[in-house]
């Protein structure tokens, strides 16, 4: 096809602009990246642009802020730190153990074989929500491992996305995935653990947080067998989350 001169001229000019002003953006956000690559259209993998997501999140202005939290949940015992903390190093994010935000008085009670009760778990549960909410903001995945065995618990950390409208769980940046695993399985895993001197959780409280572990169906929360290896749940739950993981993050040309 022949192209008139004076409509083709204008065209390839305005092309030959657009590409320079194109590349002159796409340089400046390598060099924000600190890129050495070749940029490539193909999706690298999870764990590598959920670091580098991570990464340039807090400096670059051009990325998109909210960040995903993933919480491992489920009786104490199942598992939740286990995989959280294996999830948190195959992402590249930080992890946030929920162990670490219980008073000592509420340690103190559990290590006594006493369960704690609602008044015990708020201001933990909104402590977590606000280490939550921090991460978040500053546009990072987390991967979390709390128990959050209630609704009105897991309410508490949805709080920590500041958009979160309650009842609209499908669109709330803090995901939960439960472990399940039978009393005999979670009792031997406890033991094991106390005889080790490893946790100040008895196994005589396993039944009551059994009895508290309540999921509602229009939560739409995944429910996993524990006694799978950690491994293949981490893959597992990355490839649940794949998508709400990469849209972490706005194309930034
Ligand atoms: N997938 C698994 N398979 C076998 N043992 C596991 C698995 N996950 C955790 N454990 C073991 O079970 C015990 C409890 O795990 P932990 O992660 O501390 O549970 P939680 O944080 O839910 O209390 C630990 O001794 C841990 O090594
Ligand atoms: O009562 C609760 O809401 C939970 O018991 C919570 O406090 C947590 O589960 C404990 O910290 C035990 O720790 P693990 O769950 O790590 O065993």
């Amino acid at each position: 096809m022949k192209l008139k001169s004076a409509t083709w001229v204008p065209q390839v000019w305005k092309w030959t602009k657009w590409r320079r002003s194109r590349s002159a953006a796409v340089g400046c956000c390598r060099r924000r990246l600190q890129l050495t690559t070749p940029l490539s259209l193909t999706r690298e993998p999870v764990e590598s642009e959920s670091r580098r997501r991570s990464a340039m999140a807090g400096s670059d202005p051009l990325v998109a802020r909210p960040g995903l939290a993933i919480v491992i949940m489920g009786v104490s015992g199942c598992g939740k730190s286990t995989v959280a903390a294996l999830l948190a190093e195959a992402l590249g994010c930080s992890f946030i153990e929920a162990d670490d935000y219980h008073s000592q008085a509420n340690k103190a009670k559990m290590s006594k074989g006493i369960p704690l009760s609602d008044a015990d778990r708020t201001p933990w549960l909104e402590s977590l929500r606000d280490a939550i909410r921090d991460r978040l903001d500053g546009g990072e995945d987390v991967a979390v491992s709390c128990s959050a065995l209630q609704l009105k618990y897991r309410e508490i950390l949805r709080a920590a996305d500041k958009s979160y409208q309650p009842g609209y769980y499908a669109a709330c940046r803090v995901k939960f995935v439960c472990l399940r695993a039978s009393a005999e399985v979670i009792t031997d895993r406890m033991q094991r653990r106390s005889s080790e001197g490893k946790h100040f959780m008895p196994a005589s409280l396993l039944q009551s947080q059994l009895d508290l572990l309540q999921i509602d169906a229009a939560e739409g929360i995944t429910e996993v067998d524990a006694t799978m290896r950690a491994g293949d749940i981490v893959r597992d739950t990355i490839a649940q989350f794949r998508e709400e993981l990469a849209s972490t993050v706005s194309p930034c040309f």
